[in-house]
């Protein structure tokens, strides 16, 4: 096996680069529920500048019963929309995460022992490097990981790095250099590491978190999965297409913090329902993350937006790499705005489920994520030249304000 590594962490240059080179590797996703995109449908009116009630199309749930859908959000050909795959992806991560609350942690799945890759030292060390990662290029969500229990806190730091490298392979300085066979030898250093056998010490800290939590490998793999699609497609035929890219490269982040940050005891939420708010959440993150790039995307020749819904509003791609702010792009704007508010606004009802502790520094993402929105209104949506941006002050804010509301409980309405 040829093994190649260049990892660079520099807090200065604010570089952060990985690209490991290894052997082989593959992936599979798969059956529906459509409870909260539903639920976000049923929700979404749109405004007198948008999509039209023609627009609106009736496909069957699983369960017979119709459900009105935008038409960017129907069904891919092959006839299951990327809504129903992903669904099958929370379902099951739910399920796994049950199976561990009844059966104790051992029965789950038996994890082997981590061997720590040559004279790598302590574990203790793998989790002190993850934590100057996450506090070198998180700052804000560093400081309300301290909130949380000295455990649960190194996991997360872990997740985070692992997540952060994944990105950086197709983001970073090195991302024209990557290739689908990169991106296989990624995974397959993933699988190793789940199976005990990481291969730096950043991957020893997330080697170590896998045994100490029920965190499954799928939405790790989806991510990856992510990446993939991000190399072969530049262009997204509607919301479905979007959708599942979304869930792909931030949804899974969700999926995967969970098991990690817990759900209060006192929770009577469905196990379910709260993995589907963390998945909204980084759905709802990711089409806040693509709105504020439009501009820096179209420069390096990407779309992130439904091309459907582009072309209802009378707006082509040459358009947006002319980058001229319009009434048309306003309304667009407007409506894409509205879908990812929707995404948070379910997200907050799942988190007054999670463990006390965790919920202040989820809250306090949220918040500030979502002010990424209303900065883009404020510059009056000129997304192409002008990046929405949280001011200081702003963040400062926003997490006092988290911290009061994750302690009050509101009345039991999330199931
Ligand atoms: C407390 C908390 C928010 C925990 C999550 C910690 C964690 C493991 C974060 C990893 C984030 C990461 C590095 C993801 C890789 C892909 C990526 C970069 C996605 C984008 C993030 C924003 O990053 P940035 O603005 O730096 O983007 P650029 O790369 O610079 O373009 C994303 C937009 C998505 C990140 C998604 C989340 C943080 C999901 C959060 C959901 C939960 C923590 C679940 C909460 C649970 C309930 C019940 C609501
Ligand atoms: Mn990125």
């Amino acid at each position: 096996m040829s093994v190649a590594l260049v990892w660079v962490v520099s807090p200065n240059t604010k570089v952060l680069n990985c690209f490991g080179v290894l052997e082989s590797s593959s992936f599979v996703l798969g059956d529906p529920s459509w409870k909260m995109r539903a639920e976000i449908r049923r929700k979404q009116k749109w405004n007198s500048c948008s999509l039209s009630s023609t627009d609106v199309k009736y496909p069957s749930s699983s369960s017979g019963t119709k459900l009105p859908i935008l038409s960017s959000m129907v069904a891919n050909p092959a006839g299951i929309s990327s809504e129903q795959k992903v669904y099958d992806v929370v379902l099951k991560q739910a399920a796994l995460v049950e199976k561990q609350l009844r059966t104790g942690r051992e029965a789950v799945d038996v994890k082997p022992d981590i061997i720590l890759p040559g004279n790598l030292g302590l574990l203790s060390e793998a989790y002190d490097r993850c934590r100057e990662v996450c506090a070198e290029y998180a700052k804000t969500f560093y400081l309300g990981t301290l909130l949380m229990t000295p455990e649960r806190r190194r996991a997360i730091w872990a997740i985070y790095v692992w997540c952060r490298r994944t990105d950086e392979l197709v983001d970073g300085p090195n991302a024209s250099h990557i290739t689908p066979q990169a991106l296989d030898r990624w995974e397959s250093r993933l699988e190793d590491l789940f199976q005990g056998r990481p291969f730096d010490m950043l991957d020893a800290a997330l080697s170590d978190t896998v045994t100490q939590f029920p965190v499954d490998i799928q939405p790790f793999k989806d991510m990856i999965e992510g990446m993939r699609m991000d190399l072969r497609k530049s262009t997204y035929k509607n919301f479905d297409e979007l959708y599942l890219y979304c869930y792909y490269v931030a949804g899974t982040v969700g999926l995967m913090s969970v098991p990690v940050m817990g759900i209060a005891p006192e929770s009577q939420a469905t196990t379910e329902s709260v993995y589907n708010a963390a998945l909204a959440l980084g759905i709802a993150n990711q089409l806040t993350n693509i709105l504020r790039d439009v501009g820096e995307d179209a420069r390096r020749g990407r779309i992130y937006l439904p091309q459907d819904e582009l072309a209802q509003s009378g707006i082509s791609d040459t358009d947006i790499y002319a980058g001229k702010v319009t009434d048309k792009w306003r309304c667009f704007m407007k409506n894409q705005i509205k879908r990812a508010r929707m995404f948070f606004n379910e997200a907050e009802k799942g988190v007054a489920e999670l463990s006390e502790a965790s919920r202040w520094p989820v809250l306090a993402s949220l918040l500030l994520y979502r002010q990424i929105l209303d900065e883009i209104e404020a510059n009056d949506y000129n997304n192409f030249t002008k990046r929405a941006y949280v001011s200081k002050a702003k963040k400062l804010l926003a997490l006092p304000t988290a911290y009061t509301r994750s302690l009050i409980r509101p009345p039991r309405t999330f199931k």
